[in-house]
């Protein structure tokens, strides 16, 4: 598939001296749905502003759709709408009005039918002429959205779209991102809701310090990381585990109630077999067994934290 948005060795230091984004290489994929994950101050804002023309970067080269962002900044600009985390619309003005303006910042000509739709499809249509200041929380980032969409752009970034919005909200938003998809647009998303990126992303990135640690398939991330648990609730409360088990991948609870196994499932063997065999043998008895697999945001916290040990640190 090709990309369209290509990033290459992009930097970013700030006035400051503080060193956001350290030589990040990124291919978007069109059509995709690709999540950035990381973080508070890892850089995701960094990057998205400085594809979105708001920020310049200190070297590096993006196009977005073939376009320099620099070079080419209206064409590139063009091709994009962003929803930033901040609610920022004029609280004055109406709901049609605040979006075919946004529209006519980018020099499109009107299309009535154009905005209806995505005003219908975000549920805004009844409050088109109510004031963006009247309007609730979630109402407020629906207009933010449809800002976005107003030059109907074929990429679109989503900073935090669910940040402190309601579970509800955040399945409309989730089920509209996938709308939006099917529909041919390319959908970035940074996300503090690693339950968001394991629903919806087709592709992680994972950034830590500005740098980009890893980019997967998520399927793939999930496969090839998300090792399983089995927890066996135990008959009777154990204090310590039998020597010969303290080599295996086994952890024990504070109330001894509950034996944790780790296993791989790529592995060729998970070891399940010989572990009963081995509890047996020391009489340790359970009532009952689950098995779980380890989620994103178990494998996400396992990345961020090994990549901030002191060795990480002080090689920065
Ligand atoms: N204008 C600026 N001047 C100096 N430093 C800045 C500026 N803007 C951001 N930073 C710093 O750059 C780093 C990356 O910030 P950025 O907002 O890109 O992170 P983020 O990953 O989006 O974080 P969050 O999840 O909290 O939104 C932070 O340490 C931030 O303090």
């Amino acid at each position: 598939m090709s990309a369209i948005i290509s990033v290459q060795n992009l930097n970013k230091i700030y006035e400051s001296g503080f060193q956001a984004l350290n030589d990040v290489s990124l291919d978007i994929r069109r059509g995709e749905i690709f999540a950035l994950l990381g973080p508070n101050g890892a850089g995701k804002t960094t990057m998205i502003s400085i594809i979105c023309g708001i920020v310049n970067p200190s070297s590096g080269l993006v196009t977005a759709d073939g376009h320099d962002i620099i070079d080419d900044f209206r064409a590139a600009r063009s091709k994009i709408g962003l929803v930033p985390q901040e609610l920022c619309t004029d609280g004055f003005e109406s709901v049609i009005s605040t979006v075919n303006f946004s529209r006519g910042l980018f020099g499109r000509p009107p299309n009535k039918a154009y905005i209806e739709k995505i005003l219908r499809q975000l549920s805004l249509w009844e409050k088109r002429d109510a004031r963006i200041m009247t309007l609730s929380g979630g109402m407020k980032r629906r207009v933010m959205i449809a800002k976005a969409l107003s030059h109907e752009p074929e990429i679109l970034f989503l900073d935090e779209p669910t940040a402190g919005v309601d579970v509800e909200l955040r399945r409309d938003m989730w089920d509209m991102v996938r709308d939006l998809r099917k529909r041919g647009v390319t959908i970035i998303l940074t996300t503090h809701y690693i339950e968001e990126a394991e629903e919806m992303a087709d592709r992680i990135g994972v950034i830590s310090r500005g740098k980009l640690i890893l980019v997967e398939e998520k399927d793939a991330l999930m496969e090839k990381l998300g090792q399983k648990q089995l927890r066996l609730q135990l008959q009777k409360p154990l204090l310590e585990l039998p020597e010969e088990l303290k080599s295996y991948p086994l952890s024990l609870t504070h109330n001894g109630l509950e034996l944790i196994y780790h296993f791989d499932t790529t592995g060729d063997q998970t070891g399940i077999a010989d572990l009963f065999q081995r509890l047996n043998e020391h009489g340790i008895d359970y009532k009952d067994i689950q098995s779980k697999q380890r989620s994103l945001e178990e494998i996400f916290v396992s990345l961020v934290t090994e990549r901030a040990t002191p060795a990480t640190e002080a090689a920065e």
